[in-house]
């Protein structure tokens, strides 16, 4: 990120306080905007408006209109993978969909009626288990990409959920976490989801393998044929249908993926289906719906009135400006409690490079270190350190005005409790500050005068807030799509490509070599510690 001024910009911000910034009771509302039902309150940001000012002609200059066209026309912005980058478009209205994809546009549409018929099939009983009876349960494999979106959107979305359709979602390659599913499980009302775009991502590889391997052992087979079975109760989503027909999977039952939809943005293709199946059809609309509104918002605005675009380029201030290397994502909601895991993966995978699209170093930092928990759970552990480390951590609210249980006086306190950590990470509390109370709660001079530095927050912590209404499938979509797009913009500007992920690579090569040397083979260009944690291992498991 290159702005002329911004080491000059930097150290006035680091000389004054956020407080000193509410001059006078406009700063609230001129600092804060409303846009596909949700509401962003960003005047608790170390930022002023000529500072502002200066964020969005730079990001004029750097043609971030044009990018932001490029990417919803469907050009190859992914220039490492020569990809479109068009999950938008699975959200917008067919007209638009034949407009971008033309012929493709077909396929696209037909899947998602066949995801609208499997849905009201499998919802309504019309379609049963190979014992003949209905589902109660889908089991959902996969990772990455193919697995945060439905986990957090399953999550938040709770109080839309059918009762008498228990989605699970299997992720992690550990044996525990197979048994701690198929526990819960019966093969006779279990139907499984494979979602892998590639089918050859290797947990999920061995998850399915596994999960196959539990229903054939626990499959009545003296009534039931296997692959009959396959067919009434597996379905995949994936480019790939060779590989998941070899599985065992038929080929109509594999949902299609297409090479311009990436993993972690997903949830908006069949990708959508074990949501949709417990949410049903009309709810997955309105999550779509949402996310359309948020898109056209951030098509049509101007970059003054642009959520997606202030939140992107505050963003940007902090990291490359004042320097902050993190960002805390706060849901005070406890359906949302796997939002900061969701945009873990949606913000570090995307941004979390150091070359520019042409390939040549960066000079600046680009994504935050992301990291977060529900509130109030947060308050109770890491939010110590946000108040009184010498760390500035910027932060994202998230709260609802209305919640989802009828315990209002829960919610109530839950609101109070988001509200006061954002106005305490801004005011914090001074010296004098804490001498004062100190010497009010009947302290001697002296005493107060050792305690008080203990007791002293540092403050002038940057916050966003956003308020959703109600946590519905709407504003939940809004909300998802409000962080696709301020990353894309993060992307954009510090001319990075935001849609490839190569970082995994070395980490899937390696465990296949390491694999191979645990199988017996020899690996002499293994550093001397992991040869011996192989040893370790091998000694432990094989030679008792
Ligand atoms: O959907 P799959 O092909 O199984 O890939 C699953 C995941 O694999 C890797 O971890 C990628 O980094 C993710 O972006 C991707 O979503």
């Amino acid at each position: 990120m290159e702005l002329s001024n911004a080491s000059q910009m930097a150290l006035q911000a680091k000389e004054r306080t956020i407080a000193s910034l509410f001059t006078n009771d406009d700063r609230a509302k001129s600092m804060s905007i409303k846009a596909a039902s949700l509401f962003l309150d960003y005047s608790k940001q170390n930022i002023n408006d000529d500072e502002l000012a200066t964020l969005f002609s730079w990001a004029k200059e750097q043609k971030l209109t044009e990018n932001i066209t490029r990417m919803f026309a469907g050009e190859k912005i992914n220039n490492t993978e020569n990809r479109a980058v068009l999950h938008t478009v699975l959200r917008a209205p067919n007209s638009v969909k034949q407009t971008i994809l033309k012929t493709e546009a077909d396929e696209v549409i037909e899947t998602e009626k066949r995801v609208e018929q499997i849905v009201n099939n499998i919802r309504s009983g019309k379609s049963v288990s190979a014992a003949g009876k209905r589902f109660t349960d889908v089991l959902v494999i996969g990772i990455g990409g193919s697995f945060y979106g439905v986990k957090v959107a399953l999550s938040a979305l709770n109080p839309f959920c059918s009762p008498s359709l228990s989605v699970h979602v299997l992720a992690n390659i550990d044996g525990g976490a197979v048994h701690e599913k198929l526990a819960k499980l019966s093969v006779d009302t279990t139907l499984v989801i494979v979602i892998s775009k590639t089918f050859t991502t290797q947990e999920t590889m061995l998850n399915a393998q596994a999960v196959k391997q539990w229903m054939r052992s626990n499959a009545n087979n003296e009534l039931i044929d296997f692959s009959e079975l396959m067919q009434l109760q597996w379905y995949a989503v994936s480019t790939n249908i060779t590989k998941a027909t070899e599985f065992g999977l038929s080929a109509t039952n594999v949902l299609p993926m297409w090479d311009w939809v990436g993993g972690r943005f997903s949830l908006w293709s069949a990708v959508g289906l074990p949501l949709a199946l417990a949410i049903g059809n009309n709810e997955f609309s309105q999550l779509k719906n949402g996310a359309y509104e948020m898109d056209q918002h951030f098509l049509t605005s101007q970059f003054e009135q642009n959520m997606p675009v202030i939140m992107a380029l505050v963003g940007l201030w902090n990291r490359n400006v004042l320097g902050h290397s993190s960002l805390a994502i706060l849901p005070y909601d406890h359906g949302m409690r796997a939002l900061p895991g969701y945009l873990q993966q949606t913000d570090m995978e995307s941004n979390g490079k150091s070359v520019n699209k042409q390939g040549d170093h960066l000079s600046c930092a680009t994504a935050p270190i992301v990291f977060g928990q529900e509130g109030t759970n947060s308050q109770h552990a890491f939010m110590q350190l946000m108040h009184q480390s010498n760390e500035i951590i910027p932060t994202d609210f998230i709260v609802a005005l209305q919640g989802s249980s009828d315990l209002k006086e829960h919610h109530k306190v839950l609101v109070a409790n988001c509200f006061a950590q954002s106005e305490a990470l801004m005011k914090g509390k001074t010296l004098l500050q804490a001498q004062q109370e100190l010497i009010e709660q009947n302290f001697d001079k002296e005493d107060a005068e050792q305690l008080a530095p203990h007791k002293v927050m540092k403050g002038n912590t940057p916050s966003n807030m956003l308020l959703l209404d109600k946590v519905t499938p709407y504003s939940f979509g809004a909300l998802l799509a409000l962080y696709e797009h301020k990353i894309a913009v993060q992307g954009f500007l510090w001319n990075i490509n935001s849609f490839d992920q190569w970082g995994v690579e070395l980490g899937k090569q390696l465990g296949q070599q390491i694999l191979a040397v645990i199988d017996g083979g020899e690996d002499v260009s293994l550093s001397s510690s992991t040869t011996a944690l192989i040893s370790q291992f091998k000694s432990a498991n094989f030679c008792k």
